[in-house]
C-alpha cells in the first residue's frame, strides 16, 4: 500500500532519521485537502507568476527528489498575487512520486491520490534577504503544489526529462538554462486552495503558505518512468535504490482551514 511505499522510503532514506514529527507542530504539511469543508475566500486573488528563464541554472539530485534551481540573488523570478501579501522569489522547484501510477503525490483531494505533484518553491524577499533565512521565518515561503496525471506527453517537459539520465546518481548536478517554469502551470491559474503548512521534508518548518492548484497537468507514462530511473544513492554505494515514493504521509489538520479561491 501507498502508506507501506512511504515507510519503505522513510526507512530506506538517512533523510528520515530525523523525527517525522515536529515536536509540537501543529501545521504540518502534506494534508488530504477535504473540498466540502473547504472555505471560499472572494478577497483571493489569481496566481500573479513572473518567472524569467533566464535565471535557470541547474539541476541535480538532492537524494531524494530532483531540483531545478533558479538565481534568486534578484527579483526576476517572482510571485505575488494569490493568498499573498509581499513578494516572493522562486528558488527551485521539484516533484514527488510513487512506484506506481496509483500513488504518490502528497497532497490529496478528498482523499484522491495522484500519481505525482510538482512544488515551486518561492521565499519572501519582501521580508528575507536568503532563502536559508525565509525557511525559519513567519510567513517565509510559499510553495505552489500542482498535480501530475498519467495521460498526453508534455512537450515542456521533456526538455527536463531528457536531462534526467545525467543526475541518476544522489549528487550529481548538471547545468539546465532557459527553462520556463510557467509551462509547468495548469491553464486555469485562478482556482487553488490555500493553508497554512509546513514544509514535507526535514527541517519541516511550518513558514509555508500552501497554494495547491485545482487543475492538475498531464505527462505520458513514459515521461513518468523516466523520474522512477532516478536512484536515490549516489554512485559509489553498492546497493543502488531506485528514486521512488519520495512523499510524505498526509499530516492532522489540527484545526486548520483551507480556502478556496473558487465556489
Ligand atoms: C535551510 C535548508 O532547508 C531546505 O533546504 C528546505 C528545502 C525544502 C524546500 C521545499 C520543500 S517542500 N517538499 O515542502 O516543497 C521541502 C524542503
Ligand atoms: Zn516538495
Amino acid at each position: 500500500s501507498r502508506k507501506e511505499a512511504a515507510q519503505r522510503t522513510m526507512k530506506l532514506h538517512p533523510m528520515w532519521q530525523q523525527p517525522i514529527a515536529v515536536p509540537g507542530g501543529h501545521c504540518q504539511s502534506p494534508i488530504d485537502i477535504v473540498v466540502r469543508k473547504s472555505v471560499f475566500d472572494s478577497a483571493l486573488k489569481p496566481l500573479a507568476t513572473d518567472y524569467d528563464p533566464e535565471t535557470c541554472q541547474q539541476i541535480w539530485n538532492n537524494g531524494y527528489s530532483f531540483l531545478v534551481e533558479y538565481d534568486d540573488s534578484a527579483d526576476k523570478s517572482t510571485l505575488k498575487g494569490g493568498p499573498l501579501q509581499d513578494q516572493f522569489r522562486l528558488c527551485q522547484f521539484h516533484f514527488h512520486w510513487g512506484e506506481s501510477n496509483a500513488w504518490g503525490s502528497e497532497h490529496t483531494v478528498d482523499r484522491r491520490l495522484f500519481p505525482a505533484e510538482l512544488h515551486l518553491v518561492h521565499w519572501n524577499s519582501d521580508k528575507y534577504s536568503l532563502f536559508e533565512e525565509a525557511v525559519s521565518g513567519d510567513n517565509g515561503l510559499a510553495v505552489i503544489g500542482v498535480f501530475l496525471k498519467v495521460g498526453k506527453r508534455h512537450e515542456g517537459l521533456q526538455k527536463l526529462v531528457d536531462a534526467l539520465p545525467a543526475i541518476r546518481h544522489k549528487g550529481s548536478v548538471v547545468e539546465f538554462t532557459r527553462f520556463d517554469p510557467a509551462c509547468l502551470l495548469p491553464s486555469n491559474t485562478e482556482d487553488y486552495w490555500t493553508y497554512h503548512g509546513s514544509l514535507t521534508t526535514p527541517p519541516l518548518t511550518e513558514s509555508v503558505t500552501w497554494i495547491v492548484m485545482k487543475q492538475h497537468i498531464e505527462v505520458s507514462h513514459d515521461q513518468l518512468a523516466v523520474f522512477r530511473s532516478l536512484l536515490f544513492t549516489s554512485a559509489e554505494e553498492e546497493v543502488q535504490k531506485s528514486m521512488v515514493n519520495n512523499f510524505r504521509v498526509q499530516q492532522p489538520l489540527c484545526g486548520r482551514t483551507v480556502r478556496s479561491s473558487f465556489t
